[in-house]
C-alpha cells in the first residue's frame, strides 16, 4: 500500500507566504509569495541555494517569525499555537544547551511538550540507543561531535509523537550511516501519517529520499512536485551506443550532440522525427547497441530551474 493510503494524518500547506526584511529602498523580499503542500505521510524536501528563503519560510510555518502576509494551514485550517506545540521542529540555530547532560536535556524538552517524566525518560533512552548514543547519555552536549549533537537535536524534534515535523538541514554534517538511521526514524513518522518537511543542500539525498520536493529560488517556488514529475519537465536526452565511431552524429539535422565519446553519443533531439532519422541512420551504418532516453538527474533539473 502506498504511504498516501495508509496515512491518517493531516498535511501542511503554505499559501502566498511573504516576508519582507527592512523597508524602503533596502527592503528585501526574502520570501515572495510562496505556496506549496507538504502532504500527510510523505517526506517533502525543501531545496534552494544560500539565501533562497528556506529558513525564513520554515520559521514562519512554526510561528517564530511573523509573515508580512500569507498563511500556514494544518489539516486544511489555519495553524494554531496549540497545533504548533504538537509539531517537532529542528531550527537552523539548533539551541541545545552545551553544558547540560544529553539525557537531562532531552527529558527536560520532552517534559515541556507535556510528556510525563517516566515516559519521557524511557522514550529518550530508547531513541539514544537507536541512534547509537546510549553510552553518551550523561555527557555534556558540548563534549559530543557535531554529528552526534545533530542526532541529539533530531531526537528533541521527534519525541512525543509530533503531528508534523519541520526540520532545517537535519542531515548536514552526518555520515552515510547516520543519515540512514535518521531516515529510518523519519519514515516511522511518515508511516503514521505525519507530514515531514526538511530543507537540504544535498540533492542526491533529496532525490533518493523524498516523495515530493519544492525548489526555491530567490524567495519564489520555481518547481514543486514528485522527483519523477520534475524529471519529466527536463529536456530528455538519448544515449546512443554504436558498434563504430559516433562522430558522424554531429552533422545530423535536428540533433544536438551534447557529448560524443568514441562509439557513445549523448544527444538532444528536436522532435520524434529527428529521433527516428537518427536511429535510421545509425542502423544503416551498422550495429546499434543501445538507443535509450536518459532521465535528467535532479542535480541537472535543479541547475536549470534554480540557476
Ligand atoms: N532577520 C533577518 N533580517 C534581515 N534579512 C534576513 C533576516 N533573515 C533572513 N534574511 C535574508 O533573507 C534571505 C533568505 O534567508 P534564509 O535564511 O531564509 O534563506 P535559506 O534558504 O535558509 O538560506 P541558507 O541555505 O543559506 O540557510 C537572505 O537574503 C537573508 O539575508
Amino acid at each position: 500500500m502506498s504511504p498516501m493510503s495508509t496515512a491518517q494524518g493531516e498535511g501542511l500547506e503554505v499559501r502566498s507566504l511573504v516576508r519582507v526584511f527592512g523597508s524602503g529602498g533596502t527592503a528585501v523580499r526574502a520570501v515572495d509569495d510562496v505556496s506549496f503542500h507538504a502532504p500527510a505521510g510523505l517526506l517533502t524536501g525543501f531545496v534552494g541555494g544560500n539565501g533562497a528563503g528556506k529558513t525564513s519560510t520554515m520559521r514562519m510555518m512554526m510561528g517564530v517569525l511573523a509573515p508580512s502576509s500569507g498563511e500556514t494551514l494544518f489539516g486544511g485550517r489555519p495553524v494554531t499555537a496549540a497545533d504548533r506545540r504538537t509539531f517537532g521542529y529542528m531550527p537552523e540555530e539548533r539551541g541545545l544547551y552545551p553544558k547540560q547532560p544529553v539525557l537531562d536535556q532531552l527529558v527536560y524538552l520532552a517534559r515541556l511538550r507535556g510528556i510525563p517524566a517516566a515516559t519521557a525518560r524511557a522514550e529518550v533512552l530508547d531513541h539514544l540507543a537507536r541512534l547509537g548514543l546510549a553510552d553518551r547519555a550523561r555527557e555534556h552536549v558540548e563534549k559530543l561531535s557535531l554529528g552526534n549533537q545533530q542526532r541529539v537535536q533530531i531526537i528533541a524534534a521527534v519525541m512525543g509523537s509530533p503531528r508534523a515535523l519541520i526540520l532545517d538541514e537535519p542531515f548536514s554534517g552526518l555520515d552515510p550511516a547516520a543519515v540512514d538511521g535518521m531516515v529510518d526514524l523519519l519514515r516511522e513518522h511518515t508511516s503514521r501519517g505525519v507530514p515531514v518537511l526538511f530543507s537540504s543542500h544535498q540533492l542526491d539525498l533529496v532525490e533518493r529520499l523524498c516523495e515530493r520536493l519544492v525548489i526555491l529560488r530567490q524567495g519564489k517556488v520555481v518547481a514543486d512536485g514528485t522527483p519523477a514529475s520534475l524529471a519529466a519537465r527536463g529536456v530528455v536526452r538519448h544515449r546512443l551506443v554504436l558498434s563504430g565511431d559516433a562522430g558522424w552524429v554531429r552533422g545530423m539535422d535536428g540533433v544536438h550532440a551534447v557529448d560524443i565519446d568514441g562509439s557513445v553519443a549523448l544527444v538532444e533531439v528536436s522532435d520524434d522525427d529527428a529521433a527516428r532519422r537518427l536511429l535510421g541512420a545509425a542502423l544503416d551504418r551498422g550495429g546499434v547497441h543501445e538507443f535509450s532516453p536518459v532521465r535528467p538527474s535532479l542535480t541537472e533539473i535543479y541547475r536549470e530551474v534554480a540557476a
